[in-house]
């Protein structure tokens, strides 16, 4: 029989395009297809192996089938016949997208976009995203293969939230076309080793068996068990730098002399204009190889990131360009990490370092290595050197500024830093004196005082000639006029409290306390009883507040039922003593499902690499139905009925998240109950005031015979040092002489529970009260005057005594024995015992007692009265009389108030 002539192949550009989209996938429009071939190279042979093209025509061969373990489990285009140019089609459609559906896009998706760049930047709803195992056995599988890595992070995100069939097969186009070429045209060097068929195998790729070090949580990784080893989870893998001849392509090795080349951030190889392209692919972290992928960038090359180079723009369309410097200066794996900032003596965390970059007035071109940062005044510079700029103050970040920071040799200190030589010449410029031992408070706009005293003395910015003269010396100066910087009255007594209270006839309180003893809660309610509440915008900062701090407490939570769930798991094998088969996991209590869990992954990751505060609470209306439900979730709820071991969670969690939907709306507004749980004053907590008249007894409670004023001018300054005005400006302290009393606030609940303080060392928080009430009773300044001791949370207190939680679980207290005495509960002993401790380290001097219940608007009313009659007291001592208010309400002793007593007089009605 004669053979049958075959059917010529068909070469219509559909049946090209075919083997080169999805199944399915509609054939783009002839018209706005832009692309090329690549035809069989058939010249001399050369030096270098010359990649195999194999011709598209007819049906997929079998060996360009994609393996069916290949996760994206999409075809795979045959790498000759794509050409680059499919990333620009792909991206201006991206591009096109996002403009289209710009406006429709909910908030989330726009954050979620915006972080895509970085490790964390997965859509928490959707599954494709798992810190974890089951990130871990997505990678294993090579799922989270170079394609959806070197795919546009931006075109990544979209087309994980979008069903658009056409953006995924964009991306796998885009990704296969970039694989492809990367596979095609290896580097000499991996030529050399690996066989052209070899070579062609996608799957055998040097750029597939690449080890990367992309941001992949520590526990991710080969144990399985810890968080990210850097807060920012990037790993710190030190780039092997690559040595080519100064002007050799590192791929191509010719010369090019005249040429530009590009250079890899990361490894600082070369390459020429025509194989930039080749070896950098689609560039997802900007201008790296593809080897180079995840890995953090060399330091010497962080001064160009996001700056494109000339060869770039020749090569790329303006859009790609701008997109790619975009996400080179935002993804993840090219950001400074925070462990190379040492501030302070103290590497820095992810959050310090976001706090630290994202304030307003940031140290420039920041690079690895030892900072001092004085927060006080806001001056910057390197460890060992004089100041080199005026960055934001009062940021949380480092540790405690050292006398040696600069190695300075002056005897002269500004916020206890020995300064320099440069820095002494200039202050004496300004008019300045300082002899040796001169120790100078210098707030940020260059105002001054000596410390200890209270006045303040002038401010070194304010001639321009000191300005000049400051920056001729290389030392920095405000941004700005300082006219313009000038504080208001009211900022400067939150500095200079003594100088600006001075002419005030007003009888100043100071409010201490350790973090979380109610001093806020006080101060608010003597906002509410004699300020008349907040103004508008004073809720509206609380709103925000509570609305960032559900997350916070979300995270604390979240955290700890992890923590829980691998305890509880270990202890269950223990009891079982067969270890589980591999791959499976045991289920407890504090286990989630999977959707559940990828969400409460999301949190904590964008909580590690500190931008929590970047999303909320921004979104916090589109996450609150989510928060809702991770709340309701009964692992949740078994983690949170084991609170007293979530150390950082306060007790307001719970009332909080309970209400989460609510709380999150638009329309929510706080209420009185809201503000007082709602923890501190403001979010930035150090100095705050508050003047106010006490109203005679008569008007609060009607109970009272106390019509007399005994104030002096009838006017009281309530001034509350907040957590960190209190650790760090304990030397403000020497300037508050004249304050008439010192309240000083402990929660009595806290005696069970603990503190980890920036040591990670764990502390019973009671300790941690008395040892500051300690010092601070022992303080020179404060010889003179009268201590009044607010012992709050009392009903907490109470509540955990009557529980049975024993009082000797506080060291302190381990002598406590309750005996039966009639009409007195176990609280009450324990509350006169607690006194009675707390006396003791007074010695011989008076200390007066407040039993309280901070949340209770009344009875801190009462306790106002209390120190009015304390002062009253104080001042008849003082001149002479001795005589008590005849209502003495206060018992016996004057120097202790309790519930119990408040309670007989306002006939136990006590509201909140
Ligand atoms: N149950 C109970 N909770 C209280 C009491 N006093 C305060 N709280 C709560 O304790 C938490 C901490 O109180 P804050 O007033 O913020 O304490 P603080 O840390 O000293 O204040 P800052 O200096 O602003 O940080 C808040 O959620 C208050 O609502 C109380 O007497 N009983
Ligand atoms: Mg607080």
């Amino acid at each position: 029989m004669e053979p049958q002539p075959l059917d010529p192949p068909d070469i219509s550009l559909e049946n090209l395009l075919r083997p080169m989209l999805p199944p399915g996938a509609p054939i783009p429009d002839y018209d706005q297809l832009d692309y090329s071939f690549a035809i069989e190279y058939s010249g001399p042979v050369g030096d270098h192996p010359v990649p195999r093209a194999d011709p598209l025509v007819g049906s997929r061969d079998s060996s360009s089938q994609v393996d069916s373990s290949s996760v994206s489990k999409t075809p795979r285009p045959k790498p000759s016949a794509l050409h680059i140019d499919t990333r620009k089609r792909a991206h201006l459609a991206a591009e096109k997208l996002i403009s289209e559906s710009g406006s429709a896009r909910s908030p989330i998706t726009g954050l979620v976009e915006k972080d895509s760049s970085s490790t964390t930047g997965r859509s928490p709803l959707s599954n494709s995203g798992t810190r974890g195992k089951a990130a871990s056995k997505e990678k294993e599988a090579g799922s989270s293969s170079p394609d959806s890595r070197l795919a546009y992070s931006g075109l990544n995100s979209l087309s994980r939230k979008s069903s658009s069939s056409e953006i995924e097969e964009l991306n796998v186009q885009f990704s296969a076309a970039v694989s492809a070429a990367a596979s095609a045209l290896p580097s000499p060097s991996a030529l050399r080793s690996v066989s052209l068929s070899e070579n062609h195998n996608l799957e055998n790729s040097d750029f597939h068996s690449t080890p990367r070090s992309i941001s992949m949580p520590e526990r991710d990784r080969a144990d399985g068990s810890s968080r990210p080893g850097s807060p920012s989870g990037v790993t710190a893998v030190e780039p092997v730098v690559v040595v080519t001849k100064k002007r050799e392509c590192h791929r191509c090795l010719k010369k090019h002399m005249l040429q530009e080349k590009e250079t890899c951030l990361v490894c600082t190889a070369r390459y020429c204009r025509n194989c930039v392209l080749i070896a950098m692919g689609s560039m997802p972290e900007g201008r790296k190889c593809l080897r180079c992928i995840g890995l953090p960038i060399h330091e010497s090359r962080r001064p160009y990131l996001g700056k494109p180079s000339r060869l770039l723009k020749s090569i790329l369309s303006p859009l790609e360009i701008q997109q790619i410097m975009r996400t080179e200066k935002d993804c993840l794996a090219n950001q400074l990490r925070p462990e190379q900032l040492i501030v302070n003596g103290r590497a820095l965390a992810a959050p310090e370092m976001s706090e630290l970059l994202s304030c307003s007035n940031p140290p420039p071109k920041l690079k690895p290595g030892k900072y001092w940062y004085d927060k006080t005044s806001g001056l910057w510079g390197k460890e060992g050197e004089k100041p080199s700029k005026i960055v934001t103050a009062e940021l949380k970040v480092g540790g405690n500024l050292k006398p040696d920071a600069s190695l300075g040799t002056t005897e002269v200190y500004i916020n206890c830093r020995q300064i320099t030589k440069s820095e002494l010449k200039m202050l004496k410029l300004a008019g300045v004196q300082c002899p040796p031992s001169t120790y100078l408070f210098l707030s940020p706009d260059g105002s001054y005082m000596e410390e200890g005293q209270n006045n303040y003395k002038g401010n070194i910015w304010e001639k321009a000639s000191i300005r000049v003269m400051y920056s001729l010396f290389s030392l920095p100066t405000p941004r700005g006029s300082v006219r313009a910087n000038k504080p208001s009255a009211r900022e400067l007594s939150a500095r200079y409290p003594p100088a600006i209270l001075e002419h005030k006839n007003v009888s100043k309180l100071l409010l201490l306390g350790h973090e979380g003893s109610g001093r806020s809660t006080i101060f608010k309610q003597a906002k509410f009883l004699y300020r008349g509440g907040f103004e508008q915008k004073e809720l509206e900062r609380y709103k925000e507040m509570i609305q960032t701090y559900i997350y916070k407490y979300l995270v604390i939570l979240l955290e700890g039922r992890e923590r829980f769930e691998d305890e509880e798991g270990d202890a269950l094998l223990k009891i079982k003593c067969d270890p589980p088969a591999t791959g499976e996991t045991s289920k407890n209590m504090y286990s989630m499902d999977t959707r559940l869990k990828n969400l409460a992954d999301w949190f904590l990751d964008i909580t590690a690499d500190g931008s929590l505060e970047r999303y909320f609470p921004a979104a916090t209306r589109e996450y609150a139905a989510s928060v809702e439900e991770l709340w309701r979730d009964p692992a949740i709820q078994a983690t949170f009925k084991r609170k007293e071991e979530l150390h950082k969670l306060p007790d307001v969690a719970g009332e909080f998240l309970e209400r989460v939907v609510e709380l999150s709306s638009n329309e929510y507004e706080p209420v009185d109950h809201d503000i007082l749980y709602a923890e501190g004053l403001t979010q930035g907590s150090g100095l705050a005031e508050i003047e106010f008249g006490l109203p005679d007894r008569e008007q609060t409670s009607g109970a009272m015979h106390d019509t007399v004023d005994y104030s002096p001018t009838g006017r009281y300054q309530l001034i509350r040092v907040g957590g960190i005005g209190l650790k760090e400006g304990k030397k403000w302290l020497g300037m508050f002489e004249d304050v008439r009393a010192v309240v000083f606030t402990v929660a009595l609940s806290e005696f069970d529970q603990l503190w980890i303080d920036s040591d990670g060392v764990a502390r019973n928080k009671l300790l941690i009260s008395k040892e500051l009430f300690q010092d601070i009773v022992a303080r020179p300044c404060f010889k003179g005057t009268p201590f009044i001791l607010f012992l709050n949370k009392y009903d907490k207190f109470e509540e955990k005594i009557m529980k049975g939680v024993p009082l000797t679980t506080c060291d302190w207290f381990s002598d406590f024995s309750p005996v039966g005495v009639p009409h007195s509960t176990q609280a009450q002993q324990a509350y006169t015992y607690v006194v009675h401790k707390f006396k003791k380290l007074v010695g011989d001097r008076k200390l007066y007692t407040f039993q309280l219940n901070a949340l209770e608007r009344n009875l801190v009313a009462s306790a106002f009265q209390y120190v009015k009659h304390i002062l009253k007291h104080e001042e008849s001592k003082a001149a002479g009389w001795m005589a008590l208010p005849e209502d003495s309400s206060y018992c016996t002793d004057l120097s202790s108030y309790s519930l119990h007593s408040a309670r007989q007089e306002n006939g136990n009605s006590w509201d909140r």
